[in-house]
C-alpha cells in the first residue's frame, strides 16, 4: 500500500479488538526455544516481519520450526551450523542483538546484514562484550552490520562490563544466551542506566520460564550455565501494538475493549493503564481484557518515557490534542530506533501545522489546530500507528508506506478501520 487515507472518527467508538502476539515476547521465546534441550510449542506467537526474521535467523543457525494448528514448534539448535550461513536482520533490533551470540555457539562463519537502517542502529557495545566473552566477530572495524561471527563450537562466557545505555537489548542479548555459555555470564552495567527496564524484566521472566535462575543485584546480573526447557509457552498480546487502540477513545470518545489483556505483564504497554487513569480516562481490567472509555477531557502532561520508549510516537500524537502543553523526556535513545523518532515526529507533526520541537532527550508539544497532509513514516511501524491516532481528529491524513506497519502488525490497517469506521 503506497498511501493510506487513515479514517477519521465520525462518532464515539464501540469496538472490541484482537491484538496479535507480543513481538518482544515471541522473539525471546523463539531464542530460548532454540537454546533448549527439546522442542518448544510457542502458542499465539506474533506472525509479522520481525517474528519471521527471527525464525529465519534461527533456521539459518540450525534451529528449525514448524507451524501447526496450535502454534509454532521450534526445534533446538541440535545441528549447530557447520555450514557457512547468512542471517537477514531486516530492521529488527531483537534479531540483530539477540542472534549473534547464538552464531558463536556454532562452528561455521555466519554473515549478518539487513536493511540500511539497521546498519545505523547502535550495536557496538554488544559486539565488544561478546568478543570479551569469547566470540570471534569480524565487523571490519565498523561496530555495525554487516559483520561475520565465526563460530568455534562455543562461547566461554564469564564476567563482562557493558554499557547498555543506547539499548536495553544489548543486556537482554547477553542474558538470553548466557545459559549456553560454558561459564554462564555475569554482566556488570557501566555508564548511564539502560532504557526500557520492563524489557529487562521480561528477559529475566522468560529465562525463568525456560528453567534458568537469573540473578540481579542492582547493576549486576548473573546467569549460570543451564539446560533450558519449556515444552509450551503462550505469548501475550502485544500491549505496545495495543497502544493506539486504547488511546483512540480518548480522542474519539466511546469505548474500546482489548481482549486477552493480561492481569500482570512485564510489557511496557501495561503502563498505559496507569497513564490513561492519570489522564482522567475510565480503565477497567477484568478476566476478559481491558476496557477503556474516553471521558472527553485530556490534560497536557510531563512524561518521562525512558522505561517505555517504544510508546512515544503514539503518545506524542495523542498529546497534540491536549488542553495544554506537554513535555516528553528521557527518550534520547529513540534517535537510534527504526529511525530517529524524535526528529521524525517533530518534522511530521510540524508539517501538519503542529507546534512540536525536539529537546535533547524528548519532545515539546504545544497543541494547536492541525491540518491534513502526507505523513511520512520513515519505514517505522510506530509512525504509521501515530498517524492513525492523529487522523481520528484531523481529516485528510495520508499515511505514506503504511505497509511498513507489518514489522509488528500486518493486519493493522484492517483492524484500525474496523474499529474506527465499521461497515
Ligand atoms: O527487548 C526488546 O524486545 C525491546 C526493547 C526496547 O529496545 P530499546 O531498549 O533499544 O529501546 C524496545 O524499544 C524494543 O521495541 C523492543
Ligand atoms: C524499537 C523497536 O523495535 P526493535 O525491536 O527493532 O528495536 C520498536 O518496536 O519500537
Amino acid at each position: 500500500m503506497l498511501m493510506w487515507t487513515a479514517p477519521g472518527a465520525s462518532g464515539p467508538l464501540d469496538a472490541t479488538v484482537e491484538i496479535p502476539g507480543s513481538k518482544s515476547i515471541t522473539n525471546r521465546a523463539y531464542v530460548l526455544a532454540a537454546l533448549s534441550s527439546g522442542p518448544t510449542l510457542v502458542r499465539a506467537p506474533l506472525d509479522s516481519r520481525d517474528a519471521g526474521l527471527m525464525l529465519g535467523a534461527l533456521s539459518a543457525l540450525g534451529a528449525t520450526h514448524e507451524t501447526t494448528e496450535d502454534g509454532v514448534v521450534v526445534q533446538p539448535l541440535a545441528r549447530r551450523s557447520a555450514e557457512p550461513a547468512s542471517v537477514v536482520l531486516g530492521n529488527a533490533g531483537t534479531v540483530a542483538r539477540f542472534t549473534p551470540a547464538l552464531a558463536g555457539l556454532g562452528s561455521a562463519p555466519v554473515h549478518f546484514d539487513g536493511d540500511e537502517a539497521i546498519r545505523q542502529r547502535p550495536i557496538s557495545p554488544l559486539l565488544v562484550a561478546l568478543r570479551e566473552l569469547g566470540a570471534d566477530i569480524d565487523d571490519g572495524g565498523r561496530g555495525a552490520p554487516p559483520f561475520t561471527v565465526r563460530g568455534h563450537g562455543g562461547i566461554a562466557g564469564g564476567k563482562v562490563e557493558l554499557d547498555s545505555s543506547a539499548s536495553s537489548q544489548f543486556l537482554s542479548a547477553l542474558l538470553l544466551a548466557g545459559p549456553a555459555f560454558d561459564s554462564g555470564v555475569t554482566v556488570r552495567l557501566v555508564g548511564q542506566a539502560p532504557p526500557s527496564e520492563p524489557h529487562i524484566a521480561m528477559t529475566l521472566d522468560l529465562l525463568r520460564r525456560f528453567g534458568a535462575s537469573p540473578e540481579r543485584d542492582g547493576h549486576e546480573f548473573h546467569v549460570a550455565p543451564t539446560a533450558l526447557s519449556c515444552p509450551e509457552y503462550r505469548v501475550e498480546p502485544d500491549l505496545s501494538t495495543a497502544a493506539p487502540f486504547v488511546l483512540a477513545p480518548v480522542l474519539a470518545g466511546g469505548t474500546v475493549r482489548v481482549r486477552r489483556w493480561p492481569g500482570a505483564s512485564t510489557q511496557p504497554g501495561d503502563w498505559l493503564r496507569t497513564l490513561l487513569t492519570d489522564l482522567g480516562q475510565r480503565v477497567e481490567l477484568d478476566s476478559t481484557g481491558l476496557t477503556v472509555t474516553g471521558t472527553g477531557s485530556l490534560p497536557g502532561a510531563e512524561l518521562d518515557l525512558h522505561e517505555v520508549g517504544e510508546l512515544t510516537p503514539v503518545i506524542a500524537a495523542l498529546l497534540c490534542f491536549a488542553d495544554g502543553p506537554s513535555v516528553i523526556s528521557g527518550v534520547a535513545h529513540l534517535r537510534g530506533h527504526e529511525t530517529d523518532r524524535l526528529a521524525a515526529l517533530a518534522t511530521e507533526l510540524s508539517a501538519l501545522g503542529g507546534q512540536v520541537s525536539e529537546t535533547e532527550d524528548g519532545l515539546r508539544i504545544t497543541p494547536v489546530p492541525l491540518h491534513g497532509g502526507v505523513f511520512h513514516t520513515y519505514d517505522d511501524h510506530r509512525l504509521v500507528m501515530a498517524a492513525a491516532v492523529l487522523a481520528l481528529r484531523v481529516p485528510g491524513i495520508e499515511v505514506e508506506n503504511a505497509a511498513t506497519v507489518g514489522k509488528t502488525f500486518p493486519g493493522f490497517v484492517d483492524a484500525w478501520t474496523g474499529m474506527v469506521a465499521p461497515r
